[in-house]
């Protein structure tokens, strides 16, 4: 697979702590899991919880998926025996929440070798996004809309306009250093229209995908961050045209009343790799 195309559509949160859930996960059509040890476990379960999950990864049966730790905060009580338990457990990444600052990796990445993740979700971190997606270790980026909206005492609406210039702040951080960033939960699991709405935006704005906090919300984000068949067809047709034009000597094709140029080219080819990539994940 090409690692630049991997597909994030679907990212679950797992709560560390519930081996049924820990359990299904293996078998669910999901890009990347989330392993939660911070907000999805009881304060009393948080020891058990690292247990437990570190028992689950040995275990393995996760397959493709990204399998992403989330860590207590580093100020916790629990943080940095998480980071370091994390450090030897079978994942691929751990993820840090509410980052605001550059020395908050620095000092995860002195407990673990493992690339790092970020969770955004507080205003300072908002204002620091720049910095945080440049941190040579980061490798992904997680909008944390709840604890983010708490901060901002802002509501919660349908089109996230009080959310608008934090998703947008990250989104360009992220972009500027070609790093993963994924959107946040959407609360009302059971509600499958607003979900597909808030995940039609999320791809809309450019995001790579959606964390999820339930299996049923899988199927409606996988779809509204792959490719459609219309996408591709279209994707096929500009490179055949673009080629074309080419070799006649011209710079120019003309799609569907539309002008294609090299860079619709490269998005051309960048919607057929990820095409490619979530065949092979379901071949
Ligand atoms: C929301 C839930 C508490 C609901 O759980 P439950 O009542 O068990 O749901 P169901 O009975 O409908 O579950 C059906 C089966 O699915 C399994 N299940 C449920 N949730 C998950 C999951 N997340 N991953 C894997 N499997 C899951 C159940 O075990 C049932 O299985 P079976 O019995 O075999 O049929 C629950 O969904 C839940 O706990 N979700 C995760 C919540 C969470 O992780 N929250 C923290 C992350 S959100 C956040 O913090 C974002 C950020 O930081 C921010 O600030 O925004
Ligand atoms: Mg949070």
């Amino acid at each position: 697979m090409d690692m630049r195309a991997r597909p994030y559509r679907s990212v679950l949160y797992i709560p560390g702590s519930k081996d049924r859930a820990l359990d299904k996960a293996r078998n669910l059509p999901i890009d990347a899991i989330i392993f939660d040890l911070e907000d999805a476990v009881a304060i009393d379960e948080k020891p058990n919880a690292r247990a437990t999950l570190t028992a689950a990864l040995a275990q393995g049966g996760y397959g493709q998926r990204m399998r992403i730790v989330r860590i207590n905060g580093l100020d916790t009580e629990w943080g940095e025996a998480d980071a370091k338990a994390a450090n030897d457990m079978d994942c691929d990444a751990v993820l840090l929440p509410k980052v605001e600052t550059t020395a908050q990796l620095d000092a995860l990445a002195a407990l673990t070798d493992k690339p790092l993740w970020a969770m955004m979700e507080t205003p300072r971190g908002m204002l620091n996004a720049a910095a945080i997606a440049a941190h040579p270790k980061l490798a992904g980026m997680v909008m944390g809309t709840n604890d983010l909206a708490k901060e901002l005492q802002c509501r919660f609406r349908a089109d996230r306009l009080p959310l608008a210039t934090s998703l947008g702040l990250c989104l360009l951080a992220a972009k500027a250093e070609g790093t993963i960033i994924v959107d946040g939960v959407y609360n009302a699991f059971k509600d499958e229209d607003g979900l597909r709405a808030e995940c039609e935006q999320g791809r809309d704005m450019g995001f790579d995908g959606k964390t999820l906090i339930h299996p049923a919300q899988v199927e409606i984000a996988n779809a509204a961050f792959a490719p459609s068949e219309d996408e591709v067809d279209l994707a096929r047709r500009q490179i055949a045209a673009f080629e074309e034009a080419h070799a006649a000597g011209q710079g120019v094709a003309v799609v569907d009343g539309k002008i294609v140029e090299n860079l619709h080219i490269v998005t051309a080819r960048e919607i057929l790799a990820k095409a490619d990539a979530i065949a092979s994940l379901n071949g």
